[in-house]
């Protein structure tokens, strides 16, 4: 087995799920009377959980009771768009399975919601072994807490300097630093070079044969 271990993040790094989270989230806002927006725009609203989405794509202006009726309503609709458009980014396929055959322990921390963490990973992933997979849950500080990534650790049985912690954001370079793992920012996700450089990046990789060979270096 591998002297190191890997956590991935998932959305904008392993899938690209863009399309349906903001087409949901827009519908929410449709129904509700507010403004939808643009695709792109959202992959700067997405990133550190669902309640801050609807929060940055109601311009930050609601208060909490109304954010809690958009999510109880954006949850019964992403559930049935979860893996409409959604798909898994080039590369990342063979990536896992090249990994999978080294035995490389693998984990997932998402600050997506647990449930839905779990549905994308059972839809696109389920041939493949993760030793955690964990979305976002109320019991525990989302990232860029280092909390849950500590807690991986733990079961990864690895020290968090021999971790690669795996992302597309800045919220993912961050929880890389405060958990103390190597942070690699990817550039085929929702942010760009810059951001993940401000934010830590120990290695930013623009394809998944870059990723590969750092993580078996
Ligand atoms: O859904 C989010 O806010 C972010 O999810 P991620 O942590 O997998 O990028």
């Amino acid at each position: 087995m591998s002297q190191k271990a890997v956590i991935f993040d998932l959305d904008g790094t392993l899938i690209d799920s863009l399309e349906d989270l903001a087409n949901s989230v827009n519908q929410t806002l449709k129904e509700f009377g507010f403004n939808t927006h643009e695709i792109n725009a959202y992959k700067y609203f997405i990133g550190d959980g669902v309640k801050v989405l609807l929060k940055r794509a109601t311009n930050e202006k609601e208060n909490e009771e109304t954010i809690e009726k958009l999510h109880k309503r954006f949850k019964v609709i992403y559930k049935k768009e979860i893996d409409s458009k959604t798909k898994v980014y080039e590369g990342i396929h063979q990536l896992l399975g090249k990994l999978e055959n080294q035995a490389y322990p693998k984990a997932i921390l998402s600050n997506k919601p647990h449930n839905f963490t779990l549905d994308c990973m059972n839809k696109f992933f389920s041939n493949y072994s993760f030793v955690n997979i964990s979305g976002q849950k109320d019991s525990i500080a989302k990232k860029p807490d280092a909390s849950a990534a500590l807690l991986i650790a733990k079961d990864l049985e690895k020290d968090v300097e021999n971790i690669y912690f795996v992302g597309d954001t800045k919220i993912d370079m961050q929880t890389a630093k405060n958990a103390g793992m190597i942070a690699i920012g990817v550039l085929w996700g929702f942010r760009d070079e810059k951001e993940l450089r401000d934010n830590g990046a120990d290695f930013i990789v623009s394809n998944t044969d870059e990723l590969y060979d750092i993580l078996i270096s």
